[in-house]
C-alpha cells in the first residue's frame, strides 16, 4: 500500500531540533548535578579552569557543558570563560530546601533508560522500567537503598514548589489528627503541623522510607508528629479526621487506586476527609500544553499509574465509596487538591 505523504516544512524539521534539545540539555543538567557545579559556584564566580580543577574535569569539555547551560539561563557566563551562580543554577545545589538536584538525578539515572523504551511500553502494555531493571520501581528502591534515599530527597525538594500553595489555600487548623499516606520523608506533614498548632500527625509509608523519616522529624514537632509503617494496599492508621495523599494516586492503575482508596475508606471515621494532591489534567485542554501531560510519560515509563482528569478521579472515588467535595487550586499546574469525604 502506498501511503499519501505531506510535504515537510523545514521550519518544523528545525522545531524537532528544539524538542531533542531537551534531551541534550537534560544531559548537561545531569553532569552539572553530578559534578556539584552549583555548590562550587556558591561562594563566587569561577573561571572554567578553576571549575575544571575543582571537579577533576577536562576543561574544554566542561566549558561546552557550561556554555550550553548558560545559553538557556542555567548559570551565567561572563568574559574569559567565567561562570556565576544565578537563581536557575542555584536550584541544583546540594542539600538546600527546595533543591531540584536529587529529582534531576532520579529522572536522569534510574528512570532515564525507560524513556528510550516507551515503544516497548506502548506495544506490550508493560512497564519499560520493570523491563530494563528486572523489578518494579518501589522494589528497586528497596534493593538499592542509596538510590531510594536520593529519590526521597528528590520528592522533598520538589515539594518545595507547592507547599506554600497548599498551606495558603487549604485550612488544616480544624483537624485534630492527620495521617499523610505515602508521606515519604514527611516534609508536607511538617509544613501542616507548623500552620496547624492544634493538630497532631502521623507519617505513614513503607519501612525502608520511614527509617530515614524518623531521623528527620524536626525537634519542635516531635511531640505532635509520629510515624507508622505499612502498605496502603493492606491497612492505614485508623481514626484520623484528615487523610492526605500527595503524589500517590498518580503512581497506580485505576484498579490499584480503588484498592488503596477502599483501604482508606475502611480506616476513616464518618465525616473524615481525604485530600488527593495530584496534577489534574483540564478536561478542555485539547492540544494545549499542561505539565500533567508530560508527568504522565514518567508514569507510562516507570509505573502502572497515570495522570488523570477530574472526571477520571471522580470515577475512582465513586468506586471506593468516597464523596467528592471540591477541587482546590493551589497556584501551580503540577498539583491541585481534590477534597473528598466519607459520608
Ligand atoms: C511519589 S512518592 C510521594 C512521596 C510524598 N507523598 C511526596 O509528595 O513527596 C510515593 C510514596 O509512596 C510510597 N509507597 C509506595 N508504595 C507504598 C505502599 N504500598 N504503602 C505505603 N507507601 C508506599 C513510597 O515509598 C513513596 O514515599
Amino acid at each position: 500500500m502506498t501511503m499519501k505523504k505531506q510535504p515537510v516544512k523545514p521550519e518544523f524539521t528545525l522545531k524537532m531540533f528544539e524538542v531533542l534539545g531537551g534531551v541534550w540539555l537534560a544531559g548537561c543538567v545531569k553532569t552539572a548535578a553530578e559534578l556539584n557545579i552549583a555548590d562550587h559556584l556558591a561562594d563566587g564566580s569561577k573561571t572554567i579552569s578553576s571549575l575544571a580543577k575543582e571537579t577533576h574535569s577536562n576543561e574544554k569539555a566542561l566549558y561546552r557543558i557550561m556554555r550550553a547551560l548558560s545559553s538557556v539561563g542555567i548559570f551565567e557566563e561572563s568574559e574569559n570563560q567565567t561562570f556565576a551562580l544565578n537563581d536557575f543554577g542555584a536550584a541544583l545545589q546540594t542539600d538546600v530546601p527546595g533543591t531540584a538536584k536529587n529529582f534531576v538525578l532520579t529522572i536522569m539515572n534510574e528512570h532515564f533508560p525507560a524513556y528510550g523504551e516507551l515503544t516497548y511500553g506502548v506495544q506490550t502494555g508493560k512497564i519499560p522500567f520493570d523491563h530494563i531493571h528486572g523489578l518494579p520501581l518501589w522494589d528497586y528502591y528497596k534493593q538499592y537503598p542509596e538510590i531510594g534515599e536520593n529519590f526521597g530527597k528528590g520528592m522533598t525538594g520538589m515539594s518545595g514548589t507547592e507547599l506554600k500553595g497548599i498551606m495558603e489555600n487549604y485550612d488544616f487548623s480544624p483537624y485534630k489528627k492527620i495521617v499523610d499516606i505515602g508521606g515519604g520523608n514527611g516534609v508536607m506533614m511538617y509544613a501542616i503541623l507548623n500552620v496547624a498548632p492544634g493538630s497532631s500527625g502521623i507519617i505513614f509509608d513503607e519501612e525502608n522510607v520511614i527509617q530515614k523519616t524518623t531521623e528527620l522529624i524536626p525537634q519542635d514537632l516531635k511531640e505532635r508528629c509520629s510515624v507508622a509503617i505499612g502498605s496502603f494496599f493492606e491497612k492505614v492508621p485508623e481514626g484520623a479526621d484528615l487523610y492526605t495523599m500527595k503524589w500517590i494516586i498518580h503512581d497506580w492503575s485505576d484498579d490499584e487506586c480503588v484498592q488503596i482508596l477502599k483501604v482508606c475508606y475502611e480506616a476513616m471515621p464518618k465525616g473524615a476527609k481525604l485530600l488527593i494532591i495530584d496534577a489534574v489534567i483540564p478536561d478542555d485542554s485539547l492540544n494545549q500544553p499542561h505539565i500533567a501531560k508530560l508527568l504522565d510519560i514518567v508514569m507510562l515509563a516507570c509505573l502502572t499509574g497515570r495522570e488523570r482528569t477530574l472526571s477520571e478521579f471522580k470515577v475512582l472515588l465513586e468506586k471506593s465509596g468516597l464523596q467528592f467535595n471540591r477541587l482546590v487550586q493551589i497556584g501551580t499546574e503540577a498539583k491541585s487538591i481534590i477534597e473528598c469525604e466519607k459520608i
